[in-house]
This record gives C-alpha cells, structure tokens and sequence, in this order.
C-alpha cells in the first residue's frame, strides 16, 4: 500500500499530458499512468514498476502504459480509446488490490472512446461505478478557493434535457440526497450536513403555476427525508441558490440535472473546483474541465483545478486512512 495518489493519464490529444508534469507543483505524492512518449518533450520523469517504487526529488513519477500510437494535440487518434480505458481500469485495479487509496483522472473524451473503442458509459463517473461493483454513485463538484464553499451534485448527469423530467424520479432524488448526505460526513468532515434542493422548474414550480413536480414529486421526498432528522431546505428556487448568503445556508445543493449544478460551480470557481464521485469504494477525484482540445500542446493549459484534485484526493485518502 502507498499514499501515492493515481492519476490517470486521460485523452492524451487533450491537455492531460501538458498537466501531469505541471502537477508537480502540487506538493502531492502521485504517479501517472501513461505513455511516456505522449508527455511534453523534456518532461524529466522516472519510470517505476510498482506504485510504491522510489522516484528521484523532481521527476515526474511515470508508470509506463503503452498506447497504440503517438498523440497529436487537439485530434485523438481512434486507435488510442482502447488504451484510455484500459488505464482507468488499471488504476482501479491496483486499488481494489490494495496497492493505492485514491486516483485522480485526467480528462477523457466522451465522444472519442464512444467512437474509438465503443465505450458504453456516458464517463468517468458511471464507468467507475461498474468497475467498482455497480455500487450507486454521486457526482459532486466541489469549489476549493471560495467562501462559502459551493458543492453541488446533479442528480441527473450526461442525458438529454427532454429526459430529465421523467429520469428525476424519487429513487433518484433520494439516491443523491443520501449519497451526499454520508459523504459530507466522511469526507468532508461534517457532523451534521445541511443540503438544500433545487427545484426542476423555474420559481421551484411557482406553487404549481409553473410545474408540478415540486408539488407532487420533490415535497413528499423531502418531507419525509426531514421526518427522519435531515436537515434539507427545498425544493427552492435554483437562481437564488449560490449568491454567497445563499450558500452560506448549506453544505450541498442538489440539482435537477447537470448544467443547474455545473455553470454555477464553473462560474464561481473554474480553476479551483474538483470533481468528486461519491459512494465509490475507494477515492476518485479529477478536475473540474475537460480535454481542452483548442488549447491542447500550446502550453496555455492552467494546472490548478488538477492540483486542487490531486490535494483533495490527498486529503480524503489521509482522512478515511
Ligand atoms: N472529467 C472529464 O473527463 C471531463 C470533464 C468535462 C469534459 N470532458 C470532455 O472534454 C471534451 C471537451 O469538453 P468541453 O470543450 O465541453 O470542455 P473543456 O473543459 O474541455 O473546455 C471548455 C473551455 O475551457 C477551456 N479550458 C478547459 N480546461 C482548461 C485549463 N485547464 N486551462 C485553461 N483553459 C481550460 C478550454 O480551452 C475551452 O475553451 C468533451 O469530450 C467532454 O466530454 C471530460
Ligand atoms: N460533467 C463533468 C464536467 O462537465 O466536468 C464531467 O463531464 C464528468 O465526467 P466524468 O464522469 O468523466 O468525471
């Protein structure tokens, strides 16, 4: 066992190669897992066999994951999707052995493994989850360098909008309530979480005038959730959730579905906020962005939302240790 955090190399057409080395500065213990040849030219790293393994002071900490081809920043190669996903496995597979506590990923591209390798799963999140035993999962976003803190967890993730009247079911509803809610208390730290709920439509419904979900799905999940001791405000109105007194009320806010919860938390804290999956068996953390193709190898990408994944992953894995 290491407190080596993982940390997958991702896309490698994205920015994640540029990342890895930048990473550094973090002051985290991690290894990536990836092709060497894929790292910016001169990146000074040190390939080690196990997790575990010594690496001299200043070298990035490589262990070697051969990819099909070379990668050309800004276009992922087909023939690369294989190996993307078989990283992620690989890392989970070291901590389900028991070799590591935590991982943090590199950016994927949705559509380049769907289209690469046929990857079934709509990303890291869900694809974790059935790696892990198909346990349910939340994901959270977590802001790290504003106050009040915002964390926000959709709900609903990577469906059409058409879906999520009818996929914001109370199992799901209460799923994410209940993910979250223990999460706050493990992870974070916090005895007794105070989670507040957006409604779906606007004004949360207006009373009925604008919606009934609120009214007749929302209200009765939530009055019962309260009846067994939680402390959950909602459904509310979701513009007048994360202006900072509004935050202030809350520890979590759970969203209806995944642009509700990510402008904010990406508006508020882009460089700073983490992507967390909850209710996994093992720590995941990766930045809040994505592959960043238009920028990928013109060494403008900014390394501070991975470093901020890094440290949490760092902290939660010392925490739960
Ligand atoms: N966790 C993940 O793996 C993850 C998260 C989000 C998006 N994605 C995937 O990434 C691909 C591109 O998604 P997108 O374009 O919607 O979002 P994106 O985050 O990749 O890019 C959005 C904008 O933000 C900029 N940006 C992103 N990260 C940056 C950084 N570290 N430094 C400077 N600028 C940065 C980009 O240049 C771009 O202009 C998609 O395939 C998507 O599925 C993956
Ligand atoms: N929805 C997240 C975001 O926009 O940042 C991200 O796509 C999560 O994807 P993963 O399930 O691959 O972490």
């Amino acid at each position: 066992m290491t407190d080596r955090i993982l940390l997958t190399c991702g896309e490698p057409a994205g920015i994640g190669p540029e990342l890895a080395p930048l990473a550094l500065e973090s002051g985290v213990d991690f290894v990536w897992i990836g092709d060497p040849r894929h790292l910016p030219e001169g990146t000074a790293y040190h390939e080690v066999v196990a997790p575990s393994d010594p690496v001299p002071e200043g070298r990035l900490p490589v262990l070697p994951h051969d990819f099909a081809a070379p990668a050309t920043p800004g276009r992922p190669d087909p023939a690369n999707a294989p190996d993307v996903i078989e990283v992620i496995a690989r890392a989970v597979d070291l901590i389900m052995r028991g070799e590591s506590r935590a991982m943090t990923t590199l950016p994927i591209s949705k559509q380049a493994l769907k289209e690469g390798a046929g990857f079934g799963f709509p990303g890291h999140t869900e694809y974790l989850a059935d790696l892990a035993g198909g346990v349910p999962v939340a994901m959270m976003l977590a802001s790290t360098t504003v106050t009040p803190p915002c964390r926000v967890v959709p709900a609903t993730i990577h469906i059409p909008l058409s879906q999520v009247p009818d996929a914001l079911t109370d199992r799901v509803l209460e799923q994410a309530i209940r993910i979250t809610h223990a999460a706050l208390i493990r992870d974070f730290g916090i005895a007794a979480p105070r989670i507040a709920v957006a409604g779906l439509n606007p004004h949360a419904g207006e009373g009925g005038t604008i919606g009934h979900e609120e009214i007749r799905r929302f209200r009765p999940l939530l009055d019962r959730l309260r009846a067994e001791g939680m402390q959950i405000a909602g459904p509310l109105p979701a513009d007048t959730m994360f202006h900072p007194p509004a935050r202030s009320r809350y520890d979590a806010a759970i969203c209806a579905y995944h642009d509700q919860a990510l402008i904010p938390i990406k508006t508020l804290d882009f460089a700073g906020g983490v992507n967390v999956t909850l209710g996994l068996p093992f720590i995941r953390t990766s930045p809040d962005h994505g592959t960043a193709f238009d920028i990928a190898g013109q060494g403008r990408a900014d390394p501070a939302s991975t470093i901020a994944a890094l440290r949490m992953a760092r902290d939660m894995a010392a925490n739960r240790a």
